[in-house]
């Protein structure tokens, strides 16, 4: 079976990694690339000034990238990956929605809707039951479904793993890498020899995404987690690799070999992206770091380690790779899920 999907924003950072998961995916065949007004009419190859570490594919670069409205999209493509800023999405999703169109979107606007599934699909397949709702609310013919904030994704399946002992109050401090600002996002003078102890509404999107993911979807209607999540969040001169040092309290008093077992034995699932085992658990406190961990999973396990009993819990420290796993890698896992689930 052949999945023909349009991405918009596909000469953008992880425009380009949703070109390089996908030009060789099993089941999707990329088959429109669109970006802004003053890239549209250009080959693929001269909007898209190549910055990923593989070469351009051939079968993409020579495409014409189009513009993105829901005129100039194709109708017959079966699914649209989206990673256009957020302002720009908030306005062209709902119309390609309304016009039939299913987009699993990586960009910030409507995360926290209520009738919007916010997924990672080894945490919380079921909210895509929300898509009914939407669907009834919004008079939509297709549908949106998002994927979390990358810091948000790193922790949020280390947190449902430890949720079997009564997950009470989470306290998280970030050290994230620069591609997560984009290309563009800080200067060199900026980064180079220093830490920016600021990065503009992570924090909240850490604090409620996370209560949304580990909520319960039931008759089509959302209960956040009741969760207690404090985050603070921080720009470190590392490429790629958002690495987190979590303080979790808990009900239960498990031992450190007690949550080992339960952050490694979380369950995986069966989708051509996933990777087999969705956490892995180092013994040496050294590790997970992001040069030498972020592309555990062809980018797409989480990593953690330095597990340590506190009075309240645990403490540890966990990783993944912010534009694979924390984006675009989570879109094409959503895009899987919902042609498994028949929503395309
Ligand atoms: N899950 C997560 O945590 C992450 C999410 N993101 C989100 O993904 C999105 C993209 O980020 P990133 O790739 O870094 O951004 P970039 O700025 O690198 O890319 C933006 C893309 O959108 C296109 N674009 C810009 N303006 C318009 C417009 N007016 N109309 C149509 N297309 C437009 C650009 O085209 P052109 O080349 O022509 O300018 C480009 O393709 C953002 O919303 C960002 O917040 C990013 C990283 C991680
Ligand atoms: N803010 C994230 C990346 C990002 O774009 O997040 P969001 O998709 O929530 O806007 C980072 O800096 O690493």
């Amino acid at each position: 079976m052949s999945v023909r999907v349009g991405l918009l924003g596909a000469t953008g950072a992880v425009g380009q990694r949703f070109v390089q998961l996908l030009h060789d995916h099993p089941t999707f065949e990329i088959a429109a690339v669109t970006a802004s007004p003053e890239s549209a009419g250009e080959s693929y190859r001269d909007a898209a000034k190549w910055r990923v570490d593989t070469p351009i594919p051939e079968s993409v670069a020579g495409m014409t990238v189009i513009e993105t409205s829901a005129e100039a999209i194709p109708d017959d493509l079966d699914l649209l990956f989206s990673s256009l800023p957020s302002g720009v999405a908030a306005e062209v999703e709902p119309e390609l929605c309304r016009a039939g169109h299913v987009v699993s979107s990586n960009s910030s606007n409507e995360r926290m809707a209520e009738d919007v599934p916010l997924t990672i699909p080894e945490v919380n397949a079921d909210h895509l039951d929300l898509i009914e709702t939407q669907r009834a609310e919004r008079g939509w013919d297709g549908a949106l479904v998002k994927n979390p904030n990358c810091s948000t994704i790193t922790m949020t399946p280390t947190l449902a793993a430890l949720d079997q002992f009564g997950l009470s109050r989470v306290h998280v401090s970030t050290l994230q890498a620069v591609s997560g600002a984009g290309y563009s996002g800080v200067t060199s003078m900026e980064i180079i020899d220093n830490v920016l102890p600021y990065i503009g509404g992570e924090e909240e999107k850490m604090e409620t995404e996370s209560r949304k993911l580990l909520g319960s979807v039931e008759d089509g209607e959302l209960s956040l987690h009741d969760v207690e999540v404090a985050a603070s969040c921080n720009r470190v001169p590392s490429l790629d690799g958002h690495l987190e040092n979590v303080f979790a309290e808990l009900d239960e008093n498990p031992t450190a070999a007690e949550v080992h077992e339960a952050l490694a034995d979380f369950a995986g699932v069966d989708l051509p992206s996933a990777p087999e085992q969705p956490i892995h658990v180092f013994e040496d406190p050294e590790r997970p770091q992001p040069r030498l961990d972020r592309m555990r999973g062809q980018g797409m396990q989480i990593s953690a380690g330095g597990l340590r009993e506190t009075p309240e819990g645990i403490q540890y420290n966990c990783l993944a790779h912010n534009t694979i796993r924390g984006a675009a890698g989570a879109s094409v896992l959503n895009g899987e899920l919902l042609v498994e689930e028949g929503w395309v």
